[in-house]
């Protein structure tokens, strides 16, 4: 079968635990080029592929601690070039015997990098890493330097307090860099990766998603073979939307894409979800109306995890379901004598690289804050098998996937919605009542937000339907009511957000016309947390 890796040069991204592990892989793919994250523990001999570079992420660790992770040593004799960055440099002159130690003066934040000079007057250059680059503004975050260089490696840039902040070996592509190019704070860091994967790694920039789009149609009818069936399951959100409109172009009417209606959907959502894949896409789907199936299983549970594992399996019983009908009709079919239709062996799913990314660590998964219902709250003893064309990437990428595709601008555009839906937005019980309200308010919320025009300017909104009462006074009538929370956020992949901020009218019109509008409601507050500490949904 083919595999990413035949198809595009791959950089490898080793993860030592930075929180900005993942920025690297995607300046990488900003570049055009494939990179994959990988934990730090990534024996060389597992790989089924050979990258064409390797870049070592940042760590909060230092590397003398007694639990400091290293890299598997064969990385340096693999002969392809190595990038260490911060930590990933500190890991790199360790291994090749230089010295670490504690700064005298700790650096966060800005600093001046000025580039080494090689030879003389002019004919002087400077190295590979940074041609054309000159002297650059950039960010560190270090708390430990080099303290004796390795043999046969050289100084390549310095900062003010740090006399090694790049370094190279003296023959072989092995870099190191202190500060961090990855990070917006960096202007020239893009740059700097580029030098290293395009100059000194020699990688195509192959990774587009018109490439994609080819490769992956290509990979599905491989996987699927010449009869093989595939069940899909679609939301309406932009994931599943562009799996689906993927896989329809792959292998046509055996693709089967499922919209479960789990009672807990947004006003409207289904009728409009059906439209829009039929009419807009032309992909056949089936709604399957579960809602009291959902809802009887939610009822009186309040813990949120519950919540998500309760809905993460009622959504595979309901698929396996959904497969069995298909089969058996095909069955009946072929009885009165039709061409033998494959089995439905395939279960779509929308899953993507952050959904991954997230289960990546060396320490094994990271705490857990969440099951997202498609990662964790799938069943164990699933007969389907998963199929995931999306899994490699990011919320941006699917976009531009989704547009290349012809999938309708204000499609493409929608804001996330999780799986688990309103359940999560209502804090505690879930009635039929308490999503009716929800949806009405919600439905208002974004309603305003189009008509001023902010819809796009807002990574995600949504309503929250809070387990308090509060008295409020109605035609000069005592009111006790329940109370809307609304929610805004910028972000850009929802690993870390931002509140939005409301023009002041916006906001008052979209109280006024929810406490008029929905009854039970007779309070509106807004969410003014930014992720972290909080998170983007409050369940
Ligand atoms: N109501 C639903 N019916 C069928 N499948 C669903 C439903 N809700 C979620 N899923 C499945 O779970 C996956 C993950 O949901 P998620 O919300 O992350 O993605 P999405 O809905 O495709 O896109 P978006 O993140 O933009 O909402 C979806 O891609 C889809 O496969
Ligand atoms: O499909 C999904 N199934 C889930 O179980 C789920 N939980 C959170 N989300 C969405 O993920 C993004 C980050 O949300 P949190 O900050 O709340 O984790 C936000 O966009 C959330 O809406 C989910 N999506
Ligand atoms: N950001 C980093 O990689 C930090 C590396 C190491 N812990 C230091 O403080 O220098
Ligand atoms: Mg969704």
């Amino acid at each position: 079968m083919a595999e990413i890796h035949d198809q595009f040069d791959t950089i490898l991204i080793l993860d030592f635990g930075s929180q900005y592990s993942h920025l690297i892989t995607r300046r990488c793919r900003e570049l055009n080029v494939y990179a994959e994250l990988m934990p730090c523990t990534t024996k060389i001999s597992d790989l089924h592929f050979k990258p064409k570079g390797i870049i070592l992420s940042g760590s909060p660790y230092s590397v003398y601690d007694d639990d400091a992770p290293h890299a598997d040593p064969a990385i340096y004799t693999l002969g392809v070039p190595i990038l260490g960055i911060c930590y990933g440099l500190q890991e790199m002159a360790y291994h090749n015997k230089g010295k670490i130690a504690q700064c005298n003066h700790r650096e966060y934040g800005f600093a001046q990098v000025e580039v080494s000079k090689i030879g003389e007057g002019s004919s002087s250059s400077v190295d590979a890493l940074f041609e054309g680059l000159g002297d650059m503004q950039v960010w560190m975050s270090h708390g430990d330097q080099l303290s004796e260089m390795p043999p046969n490696f050289h100084i390549i840039g310095r900062t003010q307090s740090a006399p090694y902040a790049a370094i190279a070996h003296d023959s072989k592509p092995f870099y190191g860099i202190q500060f961090h190019p990855e990070v917006t704070h960096s202007p020239r860091g893009k740059e700097v990766i580029g030098r290293f994967v395009l100059n000194i790694c020699g990688c195509r920039t192959n990774w587009t998603m018109e490439e994609f789009i080819g490769k992956e149609i290509a990979r599905i009818r491989d996987i699927c073979g010449p009869k093989g069936r595939v069940i899909g399951a679609v939301s309406g959100g932009v994931d599943s939307t562009v799996a689906a409109k993927l896989m329809h172009e792959a292998i046509g009417d055996r693709f089967h894409a499922i919209m479960v209606d789990n009672g807990v959907l947004r006003l409207n959502e289904a009728k409009q979800v059906n439209e829009m894949l039929n009419k807009d896409l032309g992909v056949n789907l089936t709604v399957v109306d579960a809602s009291d199936l959902f809802l009887s299983r939610l009822e009186g549970v309040e813990d949120p995890e519950k919540k998500r594992k309760i809905i993460g399996n009622t959504f595979i019983n309901v698929f396996e379901e959904e497969a069995a009908k298909i089969e058996a009709a095909a069955e009946a079919e072929e009885k009165k004598g039709a061409e033998a239709k494959g089995r439905v062996e395939w279960l779509l799913q929308g899953t993507l690289y952050p959904d991954v990314i997230e289960s990546i660590s060396f320490k094994g998964p990271s705490a857990t804050i969440k099951t997202h219902h498609n990662v964790g709250g799938l069943l164990a003893d699933m007969k389907l098998k998963l199929i995931e064309p999306l899994r490699e990437l990011f919320k941006d990428e699917v976009r531009a996937l989704g547009r290349l595709l012809s999938i309708p601008a204000p499609l493409v555009q929608r804001h996330p919605f999780p799986g688990p839906g309103l359940a999560i937005r209502i804090l505690g019980p879930v009635t039929r009542e308490q999503v009716k309200i929800l949806q009405q308010a919600d439905s208002i919320y974004i309603e305003e937000i189009r008509n001023a025009n902010l819809y796009n300017q807002i990574s995600q909104a949504f309503a929250v339907l809070l387990p308090v009462k509060a008295v409020g006074v109605m035609g000069d009538k005592r009111t006790y009511e329940q109370v809307i929370a609304l929610r805004a956020v910028q972000s850009e992949d929802f690993m870390t957000a931002d509140w939005y901020v409301f023009p002041p009218e916006v906001l008052r019109r979209i109280s006024s016309r929810i406490t008029n509008e929905v009854s039970g409601v007779n309070r509106v507050t807004y969410d003014i947390s930014s992720k972290p500490p909080s998170t983007v949904e409050w369940l």
